[in-house]
């Protein structure tokens, strides 16, 4: 029996991303969350003739602890997209307070549930959580996770466009490090599983790096103003989902990008850092999965001197970010769980 929750799932992301849950056959429960019509879209996701259980919950009696109890996986799309002109940290004034409610709920009704954290700024919306977790003593590295799926996805997308094979795309698997914006997102292409041409230019090269760095923006521009990659980031979080399911069922060896704290796997973290030349607490990079979560976070491995330039510009940034989230928990009065 698997119990999954989805925060927000009236939202652009919420909705499909149910859907893709729905289809799973590994859940046998799903619950949805938001504060308007999870009602309506339980009430149509119940008629698939899956075995997954839909319920659909809103704030008043205690909504919030109810979907919770029971969770073994949370997944939080909850929170307002981007506009035109707008950086992901522009988010962070609405999203971090809608993160950290949601965080205080999970922390007290679903301690030990995966939570797999969407809602932007990613790098900064992860600390958040982790610091919640931390003041009510049930924070585990293992079990937190930043969904950065959506950057691997679109990297393999687009180098199949520039191996001019789009069948391909499913298989192309290019790590992507550091976190989820802008120039913190680092492709490592030395390392793509399919080679790219040894005819593509330095100023291909750079092309291809920044559409992987600002891929986001190119899906906000075109909604052009009614928000960003909803259906695209529905289908990583079933990607990072499904992955997370298959592993607590016990399927070793599974490997999947995500955003973590560094306390996950110290281990493996040391090894990192070393890389890294520089002690950041939270990374994505593509880490091993077990039952209990992460089991180990991989090093970046051997990479060019132009991916080593991409980590440098990275790492300043995301120290920031990290810094942001850690304060607004520090700096905030303490909460009284809002379930
Ligand atoms: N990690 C990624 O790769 C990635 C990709 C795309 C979007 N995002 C982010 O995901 C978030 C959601 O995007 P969207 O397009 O689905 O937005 P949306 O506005 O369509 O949906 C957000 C949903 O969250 C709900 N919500 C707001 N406050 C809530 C609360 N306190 N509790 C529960 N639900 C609440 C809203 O009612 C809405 O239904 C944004 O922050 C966006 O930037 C992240
Ligand atoms: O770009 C955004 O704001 C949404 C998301 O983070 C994305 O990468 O598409």
């Amino acid at each position: 029996m698997v119990k999954a929750v989805v925060l927000g799932a009236a939202g652009g992301i919420g909705q499909p991303l149910a859907l893709l849950l729905k289809a799973n056959p590994l859940v046998t429960e799903l619950g949805l969350y938001d504060i308007v019509n999870t009602p309506g879209v339980a009430a149509d996701l119940s008629h698939i003739a899956t075995p997954a259980k839909v319920e659909g919950y809103l704030p008043p009696d205690d909504g919030l602890k109810k979907v919770l109890t029971g969770a073994d996986v949370v997944v939080i799309p909850a929170g307002v997209p981007r506009k035109p002109g707008m950086t992901r940290d522009d988010l962070f004034k609405i999203n971090a307070g809608i993160v950290r409610d949601l965080a205080t709920g999970i922390a007290t009704a679903a301690p030990k549930a995966f939570v797999l954290v969407i809602s932007n700024p990613v790098n900064s919306t992860v600390p958040i959580v982790a610091e919640v977790f931390k003041k009510h003593n049930v924070f585990d590295p293992k079990r937190l996770f930043g969904v950065t799926t959506l950057d691997v996805v679109r990297a393999s997308t687009f180098v199949s466009e520039i191996l001019n094979d789009l069948g391909l795309s499913k298989d192309i698997v290019v790590p992507v490090v550091g976190g989820h914006s802008g120039v913190t997102i680092v492709p490592l292409l030395s390392q793509s599983s399919h080679t790219l041409p040894s005819s593509l230019s330095t100023a291909q090269y750079d092309t291809l790096v920044n559409r992987i760095q600002f891929g986001g923006d190119e899906v906000v521009k075109a909604k052009d103003g009614a928000g960003s990659a909803t259906l695209s980031m529905a289908y990583a979080g079933a990607e990072f989902a499904g992955k997370i399911l298959r592993a607590l069922k016990g399927e070793k060896g599974i490997i999947a990008p995500s955003y973590v704290s560094l306390l996950a796997d110290t281990e493996g973290a040391a090894v990192l850092t070393k890389e890294l030349g520089e002690t950041v607490q939270f990374f994505s990079t593509p880490i091993e999965l077990g039952t209990e979560g992460v089991v180990k976070i991989n090093p970046l491995g051997k990479i060019t001197e132009a991916e080593q330039t991409l980590i440098k510009a990275a790492i300043p940034e995301l120290l920031k970010n990290i810094q942001t989230g850690v304060e607004f928990i520090a700096g905030a009065k303490t909460e009284e769980p809002r379930l």
